[in-house]
């Protein structure tokens, strides 16, 4: 199993063993499933009746790599009102040396276990001059950079069971769901600081040089961070709905004669600092999910 490349390297069995072994464990049977961004593993905090798993105790599980802190490197399983949700607390980037066959696994778990919707948070430099620290951006489309230079989760044997070969990915971002983040940020006093945009994904690690953030302005794009592309891809290639916040930690430079260099303790820093809203807004967007599934349903 996992081993390195462009290329998916699972088979639907690995898939499903891993899926089989996590139904066994749990009684959860999760709707909504949260990649919580870098420093952002409270997000689970909102959910009673908790179960959590470490990756490295999942079978086929990637295994963390040592870069994170705390409590990530978890699977937690909740409740949010009556929602079954399942949290990611730490992710995995392609600059870590993961394939993106791992940093996306657990996305066709959630998809096997019968989870509908995925919400991804990140942190992100912002782009676009408009924007401030701490500002919210829900993400209404991407680029996907990787991608473009042969760095795609999708590359190699399609296996129909997941979906189809070509996908379409105009639409991967839930137009209702970012609606819905609207409207609840509206509702919880948050609006003066959530924005939409564009998200650029690039591989990392280094943070960007002025030319190549000066060329992602001019493609468009209204932030840029090292994750979360490579997940929505396979999330929207097998059917999941997909909501993604990206929280904008920094500005980056596009000023030759800007002093302040970007690191990644103010990454964590703002993380930090915004970490208890997005996880009010979560838990706010989680029970709104659910009233709205049965209006809907
Ligand atoms: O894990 P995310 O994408 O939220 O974190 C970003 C990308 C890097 O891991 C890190 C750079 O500081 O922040
Ligand atoms: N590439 C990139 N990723 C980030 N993640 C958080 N901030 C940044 C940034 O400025 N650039």
């Amino acid at each position: 199993m996992h081993t390195k490349g462009n290329s998916c390297c699972c088979s639907f069995e690995d898939y499903k063993l891993t899926t089989e072994w996590l139904l066994n464990q749990t009684s959860h049977r999760p709707k909504i499933a949260v990649i919580c961004g870098s420093g952002l593993g409270l997000l689970a905090d909102g959910a009673t009746n908790k179960q959590t798993f470490r990756y490295q105790d999942i079978p086929n599980f990637p295994v963390s790599t040592g870069a994170w802190s705390g409590h990530e490197g978890c699977l937690v399983f909740g409740t949010i009102e009556d929602t079954s949700c399942v949290f990611m607390q730490g992710h995995f980037h392609l600059y870590e040396g993961y394939s993106l066959c791992q940093v996306t696994f657990p996305v066709r778990i959630f998809k096997l276990m019968g989870v509908e919707s995925l919400l991804v948070t990140n942190a992100s430099g912002g782009i676009c001059p408009d924007f401030k620290v701490g500002d919210i951006m829900i993400i209404k489309d991407h680029i996907n950079l990787p991608g473009f230079a042969g760095q795609h989760p999708l590359c190699g044997p399609n296996d129909e069971r997941f979906g189809i070969r070509f996908p379409c990915m105009s639409d991967a971002y839930s137009k209702d769901l970012r609606r819905l983040a609207l409207d609840v940020g509206s509702e919880l006093g948050c609006s003066d600081f959530m924005r939409e945009g564009v998200f650029c994904m690039v591989s990392g690690p280094n943070f960007e040089t002025i030319a190549e953030a000066r060329m992602l302005l001019i493609l468009g794009c209204d932030s840029v961070g090292m994750s979360t592309v490579p997940e929505v891809t396979v999330a929207k290639h097998c059917g999941l709905r997909v909501l993604g916040l990206s929280l904008i930690t920094n500005m980056v430079s596009l000023d030759y004669s800007r002093e302040e260099k970007v690191n990644h303790e103010e990454v964590l820093q703002t993380s930090k600092m915004r970490a208890e809203v997005l996880q009010k807004l979560v838990t706010a967007l989680i029970c709104r999910y659910q009233q709205q599934s049965i209006n809907t349903h």
